[in-house]
């Protein structure tokens, strides 16, 4: 799977999405090492601050199939430049994703920006702040 294709998934979860507060429609495509991809799209709620983004629902339905190997991960939404994930987001990604995963970002003009985990989410407060964990 190359990147256009995966970036053609995403257009495809895009149109899933359930965003009738904010109209904005953010669709995710995430591929398993073993070439499944995974969907997502934002799903909001009245309860504004319930609503998930894109991202998060392609890796959560990945994860609660037992799948947490993953190769590459794209995003799409009709916006100006290619769509950034929120921090939210970033710091769910960097927990499952490996540092050095790619990170494709698109817009529905197909203009697109690549990055890896690593520069999505810089100096990332991670599991292995936890081990040595004390109270005073
Ligand atoms: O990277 C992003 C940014 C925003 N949203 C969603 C959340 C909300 O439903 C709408 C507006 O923020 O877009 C995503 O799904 N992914
Ligand atoms: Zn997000």
């Amino acid at each position: 799977m190359d990147i256009n294709q995966l970036i053609q998934e995403a257009e495809r979860a895009k149109k899933k999405a359930y965003a009738p507060y904010s109209k904005f429609t953010v669709g995710a495509a995430l591929l398993t090492k073993d070439g499944t991809v995974y969907h997502g799209c934002n799903i909001e709620n009245a309860a504004y601050s319930v609503t998930v983004c894109a991202e998060r629902v392609a890796i959560f339905k990945a994860l609660s199939e037992g799948v947490n190997e993953f190769s590459a991960l794209a995003v799409t939404a009709n916006t100006d430049r290619p769509i950034a994930p929120c921090g939210a987001c970033r710091q769910v990604i960097t927990e499952h994703c490996h540092k050095g995963m790619k990170v494709i970002m698109a817009n529905s003009k197909r203009e697109t920006h690549e990055c890896t985990v690593g520069q999505l989410l810089p100096f990332a407060f991670s599991r292995e702040d936890l081990n040595e964990q004390h109270d005073e």
